[in-house]
């Protein structure tokens, strides 16, 4: 057998995302029966500090000969690095995915990818004339029991699909109004993107969007149109969204939800009921758990007499490094497409992220929701703040 392609990853910023990510890089692949590819931490870079940079690299156990970096200009600039991962917060990622982009490197940027549509074009455009790949880092739709979701669908085992109900809600309500998030968080700060769809509704839309749109012949492809309610919290950002999503050819529906006051797992568990529900004519699929990280399907089929066929997916775990969350699927994806010369994922390809990114910006229109000038502007500015980290 042939050595397996190896890709080298800088990280650029160090929190939470960032953490789980590169722990899910240093796991060995053979772990998840993956022996074409691996990969390699080759340098971290904080906007904070070189130090702290120095103490992730040992935090998640990277090599000891992996760069810190004290900015992400000095990041792009590393001829070692391969691909560029984003975990910066959404505000961050046209700005940050630009600067990379512009000194030549390949990037997977975290969801949701930017905060507007024309922000989301201008990056591909700028992926396309610069022959870079690009991706945004929807880690979901790479996990095996989405490619099963997708496989069911297309093979017909419901029949047509007519309407996909998906719901992500985390269930934050405080007292006397609040959500339990400081308002400086990024979860609810404007200034950062906050507000449910950006973070959370991009799921329940990945839900829509793989089971209404991606599975459409490609001849037949057909973009939504959107009906969306938006209920604003006192920081402007959104707290619950809801959007229905029109298929007019396809004579489907979507429902996409997501709230940070109610929740979708209430107990946690699998009793209450699935949160995502692909419905056919023939029957329909059930995905059990979160929306990012479900674990389990239910199909029932009129064949089986409403017997439901359950299917289960573990994460598989590195037991060396007691480790594995699921984001390495993502990064697997990434590296194939480097080894192979392809510049867009097949399971995301960019047509697909803009047209998500489009249906946010419909809603966040239909609902009043705006965001500061320094965010959602499409100029690059390598000396931007978000770039620069002068906060
Ligand atoms: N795929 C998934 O499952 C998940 C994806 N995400 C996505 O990842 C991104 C980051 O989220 P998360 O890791 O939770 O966020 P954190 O707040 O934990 O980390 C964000 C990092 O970005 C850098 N940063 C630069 N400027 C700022 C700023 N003004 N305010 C805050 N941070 C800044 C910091 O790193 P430094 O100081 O080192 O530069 C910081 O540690 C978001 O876009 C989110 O949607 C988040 C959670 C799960
Ligand atoms: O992407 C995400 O998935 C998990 C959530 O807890 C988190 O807020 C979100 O950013």
């Amino acid at each position: 057998m042939s050595s397996p392609y190896t890709v080298r990853w800088g990280i650029l910023a160090t929190g939470w995302i960032a953490e789980t990510f590169t722990k899910d890089l240093l796991t060995s692949p053979a772990s998840r029966d993956v022996h074409d590819v691996r990969h390699e931490v080759v340098a971290v870079s904080s906007s904070s500090s070189k130090e702290r940079a120095a103490e992730f690299i040992k935090k998640v156990d990277a090599p000891s000969s992996a760069k810190a970096y004290g900015s992400y200009h000095e990041l792009v600039a590393d001829p070692d690095v391969d691909i560029i991962y984003v975990a910066t917060p959404h505000s961050h990622h046209f700005q940050n995915a630009m600067l990379a982009l512009d000194a030549g490197k390949n990037v997977l940027c975290e969801k949701s990818l930017t905060v507007t549509a024309a922000q989301t074009r201008k990056l591909i455009e700028t992926a396309r004339s610069k022959n870079l790949f690009f991706m945004e880092a929807v880690w979901t739709r790479y996990f095996p029991l989405s490619i099963k979701v997708r496989e069911l669908i297309t093979s017909g085992a419901i029949g047509n699909v007519y309407r996909t109900i998906a719901d992500l809600s985390v269930g934050r309500d405080a007292p006397e109004g609040k959500i339990d998030f400081p308002d400086e968080n990024r979860m609810v700060n404007a200034d950062l993107a906050g507000g449910a769809l950006l973070d959370l509704g991009i799921y329940a839309l990945t839900w829509v969007f793989q089971s209404l749109y991606h599975t459409q012949p490609e001849a037949e492809k057909e973009a939504p149109n959107v009906i969306a309610a938006v209920n604003k919290y006192h920081t402007g950002a959104d707290e619950t969204t809801s959007i229905i999503l029109q298929f007019p050819k396809h004579k489907s529906h979507g429902i996409a939800l997501t709230s940070l006051r109610v929740a979708s797992e209430p107990d946690n568990k699998d009793t209450a009921g699935a949160s995502i529900r692909i419905q056919g004519g023939l029957g329909e699929i059930q995905v059990v758990g979160p929306a990012y990280r479900p674990r389990q399907l239910r199909v029932i089929t009129k064949e089986s007499d409403g017997k439901a066929e359950v299917i289960d997916f573990a994460i598989p775990k590195d037991k060396e490094r007691d480790w594995g969350h699921g984001m390495f699927w993502e990064a697997d994806e990434a590296a194939r497409c480097l080894r192979d010369g392809q510049k867009e994922s097949k399971t995301l390809p960019w047509s697909e992220s803009i047209v998500i990114m489009e249906v946010m910006d419909e809603t966040l229109k239909q609902g009043g929701v705006t965001y500061p000038e320094l965010i959602s502007t499409d100029v690059f500015d390598p000396q931007s703040p978000l770039n620069t980290g002068k906060r």
